[in-house]
C-alpha cells in the first residue's frame, strides 16, 4: 500500500500535492487504483479513462456499507461523474468503492474524515422552516431538497416549524447557541430578520450575532439567498443553497439598526415607502391571485400614481457628496435615545442597542419631497426577479437609495419592468446612491392629505399612517420620523464564494 501520512492544510498551496492515500481498491468488480491527494482530490481509473471528485466542491460525506465505503456526492448533471441530463443541475450521486482488506477501510475511513473535517463545515445546525411561506411549500423543500443533502454530509440537525409570526423570533433570542455551528432559514426574508432580531436582543448579542446563518428559498421574495447565490452564478435553488450552507463558507452582512424613540428594529434586506412599499404590502388584499397580484396591483398603482409629502436626510458614501442640500443632523441625540428607555421602572436595557457612533458630526444631506418612491437596499435582490440595487454590497457598510421624486406615470411601467436588469437605476428619474446613515420624515400623501403612507421592511409593515391598508393593525413603529444606521458585516451568512 503507498500510503503517505496526512499533511497540514498549507501544503494545498504547493504545486504537487503529495498522496495522503493511494491503494488498489476495486470499482464496479474491477481493481484499479484509488487516489487521495493532499489537496482533495479523489481520483481514479476507471472504464472512461480517469475520473476525479473535488471533496470540497462535490463530495458531501460518506458511509460503510460492509467492506465497501459509499461516498455520497453532489455532481452536475452532464458533467463530473453523472453523465446524462442539463448542465447546471445538481444531482445526488454514489460513488462506490471496496478496499481490498478490513486495514485499507479502516485507513480509508480516517483519510476521508480527515479531509472533510479539515474544511470547516458545520456539524450541527438549528434548521427553521416556514410551513405557510411563500407557496406553502417550504415543508416540501425541507424534506425533498435539505433533509436528504444533510443527511448525505452527516449534519445533524434540528426542525422547528415556525407555528406564529415572530416565532423564529423568539427562538432565536432564546436558543443555546453553543449546541449548533449554524442556524438555517427555509423560508423568505422574513423569517432571516426574525432571527438576526432575536440574536440581536439577547444580552450576549455580540457573540450571538456571530452565528453563521443560512438561508433556502421557500418564500416569495427569497432576495438575500438570491443575492448570496447570484453573486457567484448559482441559480437560486434549494440545492445551490443547501450545498453553500454544508460547504460552510460564509460572508459577512451589514445590519441597519431602525430606531423610533426607544423602538430599535433591525433590517438586512431593504426598507420602501411610497412606490414599491404599496405594491408589495397593499397587494396583499389580491393574495387570492397568487404571484400575479404585484403585477396586478403594480398596474392600479401607476395609473393611479401616489405621491407622498415628506423629506430626507442622509450621510452620504464617499463619492456621493452631490446628492442632495447640506444639513445638519435632525434625529434624536444620542442623550435623547437613551433617556428613552433609562426612566425609572422601565425595565433594563438589553440586547444591541446600535452602532456606537455620533451622528451629530456627519456630513448630512437633505433632499425634500414629495417622493413617488424611497427604496434602500442592502444587497443587489429584493426578490428572485428584482434586482433593485445592481451595485449593493453584502459588507460595504452602506445601503444603496434608490430614489423617484416625480416622473411621468409611463416612466413606471419601464421601471418596472426593469427591476428584473437592474436598468432602472440608470434612468433620468432615479438617483442612486450609497448613504450611511438616513432619517426618513414620511408625510400624507399629496393628493389626499388625510392619508398616509406604508414603511415597508423586509417585507413586513414597520408603520402605517392613516387611511392606509389595515392601518387599524399595530406596527411596531408608529408612521413618524425615524432614523437608520448601518453597521458594516455585523452579521454572517453561508454564502458560496
Ligand atoms: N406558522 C405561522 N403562521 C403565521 N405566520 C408565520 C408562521 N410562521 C412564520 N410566519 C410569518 O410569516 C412571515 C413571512 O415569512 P417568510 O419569511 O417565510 O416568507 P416571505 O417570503 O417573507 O413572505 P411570504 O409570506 O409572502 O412568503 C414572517 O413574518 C413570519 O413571522
Amino acid at each position: 500500500m503507498d500510503q503517505l501520512r496526512p499533511e497540514s492544510s498549507s501544503s494545498s498551496s504547493q504545486q504537487h500535492h503529495p498522496n495522503l492515500v493511494s491503494d488498489r481498491v476495486r470499482i464496479n468488480g474491477a481493481v484499479t487504483v484509488l487516489t487521495l491527494t493532499a489537496d482533495g482530490k479523489l481520483r481514479w481509473t476507471g472504464g472512461e479513462g480517469q475520473r476525479d471528485l473535488t471533496l470540497e466542491k462535490e463530495v458531501l460525506g460518506f458511509a460503510i456499507e460492509g467492506a465497501k465505503i459509499r461516498v455520497k456526492t453532489v455532481v452536475e448533471k452532464g458533467g463530473g461523474i453523472c453523465c446524462v441530463g442539463s448542465a447546471g443541475t445538481l444531482v445526488r450521486k454514489d460513488f462506490v468503492f471496496e478496499p481490498l482488506n478490513r486495514d485499507a477501510q479502516v485507513l480509508w475511513c480516517r483519510c476521508l474524515r480527515d479531509s472533510l473535517d479539515s474544511l470547516g463545515r458545520p456539524k450541527r445546525l438549528f434548521v427553521f422552516v416556514n410551513p405557510f411561506g411563500g407557496k406553502n411549500c417550504a415543508s416540501k423543500i425541507f424534506f425533498d431538497d435539505v433533509k436528504p443533502l444533510l443527511e448525505d454530509a452527516g449534519v445533524q440537525f434540528t426542525l422547528q416549524e415556525t407555528k406564529y409570526r415572530l416565532h423564529a423570533k423568539d427562538v432565536a433570542s432564546h436558543l443555546d447557541l453553543s449546541k449548533y455551528d449554524g442556524i438555517v432559514c427555509v423560508s423568505g426574508d422574513g423569517v432571516l430578520a426574525e432571527v438576526v432580531n432575536g440574536l440581536l436582543s439577547r444580552d450576549d448579542w455580540s457573540e450571538a450575532i456571530k452565528m453563521p446563518i443560512g438561508m433556502v428559498p421557500a418564500g416569495t421574495g427569497n432576495g438575500m439567498v438570491k443575492s448570496a447565490l447570484d453573486l457567484v452564478g448559482e441559480p437560486c435553488k434549494a440545492t445551490n443553497a443547501v450545498l453553500a450552507i454544508i460547504r460552510g463558507h460564509k460572508r459577512t452582512l451589514d445590519v441597519a439598526t431602525m430606531v423610533q424613540g426607544g423602538v430599535k428594529y433591525f433590517s438586512v434586506l431593504m426598507l420602501a415607502w411610497g412606490l414599491v412599499a404599496d405594491i408589495d404590502i397593499e397587494s396583499e388584499k389580491y393574495r387570492w391571485m397568487g404571484s400575479a397580484r404585484l403585477e396586478f396591483y403594480a398596474f392600479q398603482r401607476i395609473f393611479n400614481m401616489r405621491k407622498y409629502n415628506g423629506c430626507i436626510s442622509f450621510v452620504p458614501a464617499p463619492g456621493f457628496e452631490a446628492y442632495g442640500e447640506p444639513s445638519s443632523y435632525s434625529g434624536e441625540s444620542p442623550a435623547e435615545l437613551n433617556s428613552s428607555l433609562e426612566q425609572p421602572g422601565k425595565t433594563r436595557r438589553c440586547g444591541y442597542q446600535g452602532p456606537d457612533v455620533d451622528l451629530t458630526t456627519l456630513n448630512w444631506r437633505t433632499i425634500n419631497g414629495p417622493f413617488v418612491s424611497v427604496w434602500l437596499h442592502n444587497v443587489p435582490w429584493g426578490a428572485e426577479d428584482t434586482m433593485a440595487a445592481p451595485d449593493a454590497k453584502f459588507s460595504d457598510g452602506y445601503l444603496d437609495l434608490i430614489l423617484i421624486k416625480d416622473c411621468p406615470k409611463l416612466f413606471l411601467l419601464s421601471f418596472l419592468t426593469q427591476l428584473s436588469t437592474g436598468d432602472h437605476v440608470t434612468s433620468e428619474y432615479v438617483v442612486y446612491l450609497k448613504v450611511k446613515a438616513f432619517i426618513l420624515e414620511p408625510g400624507s400623501r399629496v393628493e389626499e392629505t388625510t392619508k398616509g403612507g406604508i414603511i415597508d421592511v423586509d417585507g413586513e409593515v414597520l408603520a402605517r399612517g392613516n387611511g392606509t391598508y389595515k392601518c387599524d393593525e399595530k406596527t411596531l413603529m408608529a408612521y413618524d420620523k425615524l432614523q437608520i444606521v448601518v453597521d458594516q458585516g455585523l452579521a454572517t451568512v453561508y454564502a458560496p464564494v
